[in-house]
């Protein structure tokens, strides 16, 4: 099939793009299938082509539109394939130029990061690489162990990538993509196998970052190697253009990062809340930068908290002077709002896509280092503290050459166009400046033309102009067309008016055309290598970007202290976590927070917390690890005072609402969570566990959460938080020595419960379930109905609770022993106080054990339950 429809569908069978953009002039258009797609989804008109007898829907976007109507499909998900027209000797021809797709998208101008991963398995784990285009960072990891799977999920949680190219292994494992399906909202693109083989990636790698960088980072694993080769090759082969923008190969510094897996990071909300919104997360709660590139950073930080305390004081030093210094925090947030993006230029510049606009703000902001520098350096207070080197790590007289260099190009206002001039300064290129020179005469001959004209031949109503159509032109009144001598020559006659022409006038209007295009021309070839040097020195760009942007980061949290009355922690290495008066980050927003102490050190390094529901658990225990985690990342803290021994993991097990919607049974969730954590954390973790055992059977919940503790007292021996219903376990505080029993307090004194939001010692006696479902509006009798219940509970476990003297008619929890006497291995009594055989059982007493043997716990709701055990006892009673 030949013509344009044809051509289209040459071009779309030799792409595996989910749609085509084929140029036509000075429109992009769909065809077809596409056309259809394209118009549902960006509210476009569809029109039809005719092409050999057939018609074809089609729909199109005009040229200078394109970026945007791309950003939106591939937004959605699509990776579109963009087909540029270009002139041949005898007409045009097209081809594929680009890929878009989710992760090679430069067209971003919001904060966030975008990143392409890709995911290699091996043998023995995982191999990662993540790359964000737009800011030229790439980062590679592994995950291995036995967990492996759940560090591998943890890294997509952190990276959230939006694209992610599977490895040819992975793609086989249909329940693990499922699960990584799940995790991420990333489209997911099968890139060719080759480009995963281990040789060939490994030259890949070593052709972008160079042999010795390579060497020197320690990339652990093979399938790391293939992973990051898969990368350079997508990147290249979509044509994006972005490769001499990634200078750097950062992997994690071991021994530094503290674990965070992706449970975690979710449960504790860091960058966005149980329910996937930002606000009301931790980031969206403490962010005051003023720069896109600042937040990025402070996401990064948040999900990547630091163990060592050299960098974390550091930070701290100027988290402190700035809070301390307001008046030039302020002038430094001030002079950092409104700046270039410098990691984003670079890419862009890379890419071929940066205009000069974009070069004017990297330019104002490269010559922001050396003003914040002084106005770091002259001030005490900052001066003192770890700023002046934060500042100082780009080499200064290299920044400084270039921003003289590039701003001595360009002038200072330029376009958002780079073919219509008026880009470059005067006085950078000498046949520039000709031209320009020559240019501005013949347009000042022009608009003197009109007097000189006016004068010669004694016209009063004579003006000179330019349109479209009739190009430049003079124009004469009708009541003074006679006047007018015969040189001119009439083009047009208007109702008022009529316009003319002379040969000079066409000449300089010929001489006009032809300077303006080659101005045109030149600065844009000017521009063009303007734009390379940026290229060039991406590396630079992107340090300063990054220093930029750990000050915006530092100064937010100066703000954020400031603002809320945080204070500086004390960081030693290890040992205990000591708060006074600690608050919640989140919650201290829009309540008034009562703030509680903690203590977890040798002595006491285990603390099993309870207390009525909403008393305020959860939020005592998230409020440790957050204000561990915010110390660990070189913030001020939401507390009096604190000390933070450095731990190496933050672990939470916090209800697993979201799950559910994943159709995954909540108590194996629970269990694999709970196993990671069993095996990961160290004695120098910190670890939240809030009901866990809830989702089984009560005394498969109190079994479990039993050993559990049991485990990480004496095995693990992390600093560990344990919320519980089960008062059973806070006996468990009387057999382990660093187990400790605390609840939140709450006051019943006028007959109702108060809330009191006050960790005390001790356990809690008593559950306010009850109380909770009453404000909850269940039915009245229920509510009574479950005090009664729940009245001879009690009675009948204090019973339980002395491990004899009455009659167990049920399987009993023996407190001493930590175990579970059954029914079956004690059976009941009979009236005269000797044991019966199975035989002298009387018809009730065994209709009981029937009934008990065929009860499915799992499946009765728990008042049920609680009836059915009560209906029991008057059996037996009565009998
Ligand atoms: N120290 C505090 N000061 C003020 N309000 C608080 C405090 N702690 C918790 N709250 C408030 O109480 C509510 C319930 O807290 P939280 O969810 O921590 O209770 P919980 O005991 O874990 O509940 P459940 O057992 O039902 O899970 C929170 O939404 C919070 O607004």
């Amino acid at each position: 099939m030949t013509g344009i429809v044809g051509e289209f569908f040459d071009l779309k069978a030799d792409t595996d793009a989910d749609i085509l953009a084929m140029q036509v002039g000075d429109f992009y258009e769909f065809f077809d299938d596409d056309a259809e797609l394209v118009a549902e989804e960006l509210d476009l008109k569809v029109s039809q082509k005719s092409s050999h007898g057939s018609s074809y829907p089609m729909a199109g976007v005009p040229v200078e539109d394109l970026t945007p109507y791309l950003t939106a499909l591939v937004e959605r998900g699509y990776r579109v394939a963009v087909a540029d027209q270009h002139e041949t000797g005898d007409g045009h021809a097209r081809e594929i130029t680009r890929v878009v797709t989710p992760g090679t998208l430069l067209e971003r101008t919001d904060a966030d990061s975008q990143y392409l991963g890709a995911v290699v398995a091996a043998e023995d784990g995982y191999g990662l690489a993540f790359a964000d285009v737009t800011t030229g960072r790439f980062h590679v990891s592994s995950a291995a162990g036995e967990d492996a799977e759940d560090r591998l999920l943890a890294e997509l949680y952190r990276f959230d990538p939006v694209e992610v190219l599977p490895g040819p292994e992975l793609r086989a494992e249909d329940a693990l993509l499922e699960r990584l399906r799940n995790r991420t909202d990333a489209t997911f693109t099968l890139h060719t196998a080759e480009s995963f083989a281990p040789g060939r990636a490994r030259r890949r790698l070593r052709q972008q970052f160079g042999e010795e960088t390579v060497g020197s980072v320690g990339i652990e694993t093979e399938a790391t190697v293939q992973a990051a080769g898969a990368i350079l090759s997508y990147v290249e082969e979509t044509g994006v253009g972005v490769l001499s923008s990634m200078t750097r190969l950062q992997t994690r510094s071991s021994g530094d990062h503290v674990a965070l897996d992706g449970t975690t990071q979710r449960n504790l909300e860091l960058t966005e809340t149980m329910q996937g919104d930002r606000s009301g997360s931790l980031l969206d709660t403490i962010d005051h930068t003023a720069t896109s590139a600042g937040r990025r950073l402070l996401s990064e930080w948040l999900t990547q908290p630091r163990q060592s305390i050299d960098e974390l004081q550091r930070r701290q030093s100027a988290v402190q002077a700035l809070a301390e210094a307001a008046i030039e925090r302020e002038r430094i947030q001030d002079l950092l709002s409104g700046t270039g993006d410098l990691e984003r230029l670079a890419s862009r510049a890379a890419s071929g896509s940066a205009d000069a606009r974009d070069v004017r703000a990297g330019i104002e902001t490269l010559g922001l280092l050396p003003e914040l520098l002084d106005l770091v350096e002259t001030n005490e207070t900052l001066g003192g503290s770890a700023l002046p080197d934060v500042l100082s790590r780009p080499d200064r007289e290299r920044v400084e050459s270039l921003r003289a260099e590039l701003d001595a190009a360009l002038v200072d206002d330029p376009p958002g166009t780079i073919t219509e001039g008026g880009i470059i300064a005067r006085g950078y290129d000498d046949e520039l400046d000709e031209i320009i020179e020559s240019h501005e005469e013949a347009l000042r001959w022009i608009e003197t033309l009109d007097e000189r004209e006016k004068r010669r031949h004694g016209i009063t109503h004579l003006t000179v102009d330019r349109n479209k159509t009739d190009g430049y032109y003079i124009q004469v009144g009708n009541s003074e067309t006679d006047a007018v001598p015969e040189e001119y020559e009439r083009i047009k006659s208007l109702k008022n008016s009529e316009r003319y022409t002379i040969p000079e006038l066409d000449e300089r209007e010929r001489e006009i055309l032809r300077l303006e295009e080659s101005r045109h021309e030149l600065e844009r070839e000017l521009f063009e290598e303007i734009r390379e040097t940026v290229s060039a020195h991406a590396e630079l760009l992107q340090s300063v970007g990054r220093v930029l942007a750990e000050t915006d980061v530092l100064a937010s949290l100066a703000t954020h202290a400031v603002r809320n009355d945080w204070s500086r922690p004390t960081l030693r290495p290890s040992g205990p976590l000591r708060i006074e008066a600690g608050r919640h980050p989140v919650v201290e927003q829009t309540t008034e927070f009562v703030p509680n102490d903690l203590a977890l050190d040798d002595d006491r390094q285990f603390l099993i917390v309870t207390g009525p529901n909403m008393s305020g658990k959860s939020t005592y225990m998230r409020q440790a690890a957050l204000i561990t985690l915010l110390a660990q990342i070189g913030s001020f803290v939401p507390a009096r005072s604190a000390e933070i021994g450095v731990v190496d993991g933050i672990y939470t097990r916090v209800g697993a609402l979201d799950e559910l919607a994943q159709g995954r049974s909540t108590f194996m969730v629970e269990m694999q969570e709970l196993s990671n954590i069993l095996h990961s954390a160290t004695e120098d973790s910190l670890v939240i566990l809030d009901e866990v055992g809830r989702g089984t059977a009560t005394y498969d919940g109190i079994s479990i959460a039993w050993a559990a503790t049991e485990y990480l007292h004496n095995t693990v021996r992390a600093k560990t938080l344990f919320a519980t219903h089960y008062h059973e376990l806070t006996s468990l505080g009387d057999h382990l020595e660093r187990v400790g029993n605390v609840h939140v307090a709450v006051d019943e004194s006028s007959g109702d419960v108060t809330f009191l939001r006050t960790i005390r010692e001790g356990p809690t006696d008593r559950s306010y379930g009850i109380h909770v479902a009453d404000l909850a509006g269940v039915p009245e009798p229920v509510v009574e109905r479950s005090r009664e219940v729940l009245e001879r509970l009690r009675e009948e476990k204090a019973i339980e609770a002395r491990g004899g003297g009455g009659e167990p008619v049920q399987a009993v929890f023996d407190l001493g022993s930590g175990e579970f006497a059954t029914a079956g291995t004690e059976p009941p009594r009979s009236a005269d106080g000797s044991r019966a055989g199975a035989s002298g059982l009387s018809d009730d007493q065994r209709a009981v054990l029937d009934a008990i043997s065929e009860l499915d716990v799992n499946e009765t709701p728990p008042v049920e339950l609680l009836a059915t055990v009560q209906e029991w006892q008057d059996r037996l009673q009565d009998d």
